[in-house]
Parts: structure tokens; C-alpha cells; sequence
């Protein structure tokens, strides 16, 4: 089986911790879609928060979805002057036989911006 990473990013309309549990989930599941997988087929995620979001860990969102058992991390992205605000990233690996060309990364909400070569 063949390691694959997946890119995802949203971006949120405020810090409101219902709101990023929302838009993890989102992001989670709309990746795991996009790329036919189910959450056996992980093998972990990385997120990170821009620094303006502080209202929870989107691990513990990813949790509630069901990832109780695939290893998680949360972090701070670099504080870019100018850089898009309110941005949960996440970098997942997965087993996923497919060639990396294959692979689909996803850009939700305002996050759309920061790679429109790999939004869908
Ligand atoms: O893909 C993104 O989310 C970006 O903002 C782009 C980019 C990049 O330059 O590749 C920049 C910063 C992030 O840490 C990850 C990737």
C-alpha cells in the first residue's frame, strides 16, 4: 500500500469554537470524499491554526467525528504579514494507491485563494 499526502485548508468567519468544529469536520470529511478513503485508511493529520484562532484544537473536532484512534497534532502556522486570516490547515497521510498526480487536495470557503492550482 502506497503512503499518499492530502492538503486541506478552510478558512472560518469567526473564532467561535461551534464554528471551527464545524468547518474542521467539513474539511475532514470532504477530504476523506474527495479521495474515496475512510478513516481506517489514515494514518495521521496534521493541523494548524493561524494564530487568530485560539477557541479550540481542531484535533479535538476530528476526534468527535470518529479519528479517536489516528494519531493527531495541532499547530500554529507562521504569522505572515498579510497572510490570510482565521486559515485551519491540514496535511493528512494516507494509504491511498493511487499515483500522487491522483491525489485530490482540498480548499473550502475563503481558503480557496491560497492554491486555486489545487481547488477543486
Ligand atoms: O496551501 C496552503 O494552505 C498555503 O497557504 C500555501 C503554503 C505554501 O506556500 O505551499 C503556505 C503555507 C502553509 O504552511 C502551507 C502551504
Amino acid at each position: 500500500m502506497t503512503v499518499r499526502a492530502i492538503r486541506g485548508a478552510t478558512q472560518l468567519d469567526t473564532d467561535e469554537r461551534e464554528h471551527l468544529v464545524e468547518r474542521t469536520k467539513e474539511l475532514v470529511e470532504q477530504v476523506l470524499d474527495a479521495n474515496a478513503l475512510t478513516t481506517d485508511d489514515l494514518i495521521s493529520i496534521l493541523f494548524t491554526c493561524t494564530p487568530d484562532l485560539r477557541s479550540d484544537f481542531p484535533a479535538a473536532a476530528a476526534r468527535e467525528m470518529g479519528l479517536g484512534d489516528v494519531p493527531l497534532m495541532c499547530a500554529v502556522e507562521i504569522d505572515v504579514p498579510g497572510a490570510l486570516p482565521r486559515v485551519v490547515r491540514l496535511m493528512a497521510h494516507a494509504n491511498l494507491d493511487r499515483p500522487r498526480t491522483d491525489v485530490r487536495h482540498v480548499y473550502l470557503h475563503g481558503a480557496t485563494v491560497l492554491r486555486r492550482d489545487l481547488a477543486q
